[in-house]
């Protein structure tokens, strides 16, 4: 019995996804400053292979092409990043006019292709100048991040639609913080807490100036957000499992949408920190109204007591069958997690601005790259999107990560999220046949 089609609203927003430091290249060109990545990239051991963003996909150079490669697909949107440092090189202070050019030929480009442009100002390219001055750990960095928006906003808002502050501050503040494997590669619980509230921060004062600067468009924010199961019912791993929502999921929901940390954040971060950083009115500031919200979604966790740290620790327990990023598959995860957003936090329009699938992908003897792995695996979570709708959630979008193969952070291009091949050597793109598929179901807006 084939599966039941599934047909979403006119108007549903089929997308596709990218990042500025992943894909661009040129990061010297046109008055680009330093990032935190470039740094990050270029230190001995940080990223696989010693794996940079130097080249990438070339899109600095290549994006009418890649505009074409969207057009040809077919989708209503595109979620791309400005790159702080080629708008402001030392991230506060001059603006780069090269900078704010390109972005401009490239919402143009997306314009006059008929795809919606959707702009993520932050995707993890802090100028390396301001992680000088002490990065996310400094408050200063929110101000400056709140220019930066109003600078990008004042070229860009008559045409850009879509406003997303922050991809994921979890990922910026923890694992660049705390465990260190991402940029600035700090192994700190504090300074990785004090960067969760000003990321968060920073999201609230770029929404004020978005607004002061007479925002027309829908302002939002993407967090990635994991489903969180405990191993057992044994209270050690229900409690272990709570601890792991507070730090991967809460210590962000609450504050945008409930204008507090959660109540056991205090206890679980002490005595690393007593929350000092946090001043009268920040938390109204990051509880600004919002006009959509983001939501990434990649992992559901299975979490047992860590037996090391009962306390304050938990165990990941790794998935049966894991992928080659050592996570489970649980389209599932994605419904539960859209239905906790819209029942437990905010009745605002959501969009999946992320979700995907890393393979090994390589062309077969046809030339034809068969990643019927990932076909499967968006048909899952498509499927699993359409059930929250239908259950009420207020779903408006849906972005595959990648448009493309690209800089995948540590794991640099050791592994594939596109549904376009990219031959680095050659800057080829070769459509795999999830493209195409994805193509179809855009074009039946849904699924047979
Ligand atoms: O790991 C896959 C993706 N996850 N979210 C942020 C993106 O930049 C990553 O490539
Ligand atoms: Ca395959």
């Amino acid at each position: 019995m084939p599966e039941p089609s599934v047909r979403f609203p006119d108007g549903f927003l089929w997308g596709a996804a990218t990042a500025a430091y992943q894909i661009e290249g040129a990061v010297a060109e046109d008055g680009r400053g330093s990032s935190i990545w470039d740094t990050f990239s270029h230190t001995p051991g940080a990223v696989l292979r010693g794996d940079t963003g130097d080249i990438a996909c070339d899109h600095y150079h290549r994006w009418r092409e890649d505009l074409d490669l969207l057009r040809d697909l077919g989708v209503g949107a595109y979620r791309f990043s400005v790159a702080w440092p080629r708008v402001i090189p030392a991230g506060t202070g001059p603006v780069n006019p090269a900078g704010l050019d390109f972005y401009d030929r490239l919402v143009d480009g997306l314009l006059e292709r008929g795809i919606t442009p959707m702009l993520t100002l932050y995707h993890w390219d802090l100028p390396q100048a301001l992680q000088d001055t002490g990065g996310w750990a400094n408050r200063d960095t929110a101000e400056h991040f709140a220019d930066y928006a109003s600078v990008v906003h004042g070229r860009l808002g008559d045409r850009v639609p879509y406003w997303l502050t922050l991809n994921e501050p979890y990922c910026s503040a923890v694992v660049g913080h705390l465990e260190g494997r991402h940029a600035p590669g700090v192994r700190d619980e504090r300074v990785a807490v004090t960067a969760v509230h000003h990321l968060l921060l920073a999201h609230g004062k770029a929404v004020a100036a978005l607004r002061a600067g007479g925002a027309t468009g829908q302002v939002g924010i993407t967090c990635n957000l994991t489903s969180v199961h405990p191993a057992s019912d044994d209270p050690a791993d229900v409690a272990a499992a709570r601890r792991l929502d507070l730090h991967e999921n809460r210590m962000y929901l609450d504050p945008l949408f409930r204008a507090a940390y959660p109540e056991d954040a205090a206890a679980h971060y002490a005595p690393v920190t007593d929350f000092g950083f946090v001043r009268d009115g920040d938390l109204q500031l990051i509880a600004a109204p919002l006009d959509f919200f983001g939501v990434n979604y990649y992992e559901r966790h299975h979490v047992a007591a860590d037996p090391a740290d009962p306390v304050r620790g938990w165990r990941r327990v790794p998935p049966e069958h894991p992928t080659v990023t050592d996570i489970g598959i649980h389209p599932e995860g994605l419904a539960e997690i859209l239905d906790r957003v819209a029942k437990e936090y905010t009745p605002l329009p959501l969009v999946v601005t992320e979700t995907g699938l890393a393979l090994h992908d390589y062309a077969g003897p046809d030339g034809e790259i068969a990643d019927d792995e990932r076909i499967a695996f968006f048909d899952g979570h498509i499927r699993a999107a359409h059930d929250a709708l239908t259950r009420g959630v207020p779903l408006i979008g849906f972005f595959p990560w990648s448009f493309m193969d690209n800089f995948e952070w540590a794991s640099g291009y050791g592994v594939r999220y596109g549904i376009y091949y990219v031959d680095y050597p050659t800057q080829r793109r070769t459509p795999k046949r999830s493209a195409r598929w994805y193509a179809g179901v855009i074009r039946a807006n849904g699924l047979e």
